[in-house]
């Protein structure tokens, strides 16, 4: 189901106690607020350890979910050091980050491998949160969309429709990712469309109108509302923005 959609991805960041603040603050910030019609869907997506008391924090039925930013591709089993789709989805996780080009370039994720992991997640009932983008290199030589072309074609489009259904997209361009330099809100615009006019190829039109497809690239709380406001950019996937209470409450109100 196509929703707004505004993601917390933390990475290797917070300990514990910093985390836990950090999410309390958030609620309480943004519960003061009288829910606007379009109010987004908040997923926050923490270090594995910290999920268990991040999810007892979030308030049950509310808008607030909880996303993993990695998962196993097999159900269980001697992977020493690994966690499994089963076991985030049975601490209350919902979603979960797939295909991140931090994941692809630094643990060598490919096509393949994250093929198996989309099955493990939708297997365990979790929604995948599919990241693509191109890298500087990519986006000069004009090859943006052959590249995400081929990323949707190889890694997401092998999924069956009920399967597809479950998938939310998230395009984040490698070269706005932690570098302060965001796409503009033409650039996120006209890959999301393209992104859009794919999906409708390998699915169909509902399936493509039906799709959440986020922007995620140095977002922030000065830029967010001008990328929120173009018709195919559905929410955000947020980086260091999502670690401070005050931006991240500001671009979840960006709507
Ligand atoms: O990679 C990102 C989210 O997954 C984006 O990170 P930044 O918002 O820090 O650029």
């Amino acid at each position: 189901m196509r929703q707004n959609l505004v993601a917390g991805n933390w990475k290797m960041n917070m300990t514990y106690q910093d985390g836990l603040a950090l999410v309390s603050e958030i609620t309480n910030m943004v519960a003061d607020e009288v829910a606007a019609p379009n109010a987004p869907q908040v997923v926050i997506c923490p270090p594995f350890p910290l999920l268990h008391g991040i999810g007892k924090l979030l308030p049950q039925g509310s808008r607030f979910h909880l996303g993993a930013q990695n998962c196993h591709h097999k159900e269980s089993g001697a992977y020493t050091g690994e966690v499994s789709a089963k076991l985030l989805a049975s601490i209350g996780c919902e979603y979960v980050i797939l295909g991140h080009s931090e994941r692809r370039q630094y643990f060598r994720e490919d096509d393949e491998l994250l093929g198996q992991k989309l099955k493990a997640a939708l297997a365990a009932g979790l929604k995948p949160i599919f990241c693509v983008g191109e890298s500087l290199d990519t986006r000069e030589m004009n090859e943006t969309f052959d590249f995400i072309g081929k990323q949707l074609q190889d890694g997401l489009f092998h999924l069956s429709n009920e399967e597809f259904d479950q998938v939310t997209i998230a395009y984040e361009p490698i070269w706005a990712i932690g570098t302060g330099k965001t796409a503009s809100s033409d650039q996120a615009q006209e890959v999301h469309a393209f992104i859009r006019e794919r999906i409708a190829r390998a699915y169909d039109a509902e399936a493509a109108l039906n799709t959440t497809i986020l922007y995620g690239g140095s977002a922030n709380a000065q830029n967010a509302r001008e990328l929120f406001a173009k018709p195919d950019v559905d929410g955000g996937l947020i980086g260091g923005a999502s670690l401070k209470s005050r931006d991240f409450t500001e671009i979840i109100k960006s709507f």
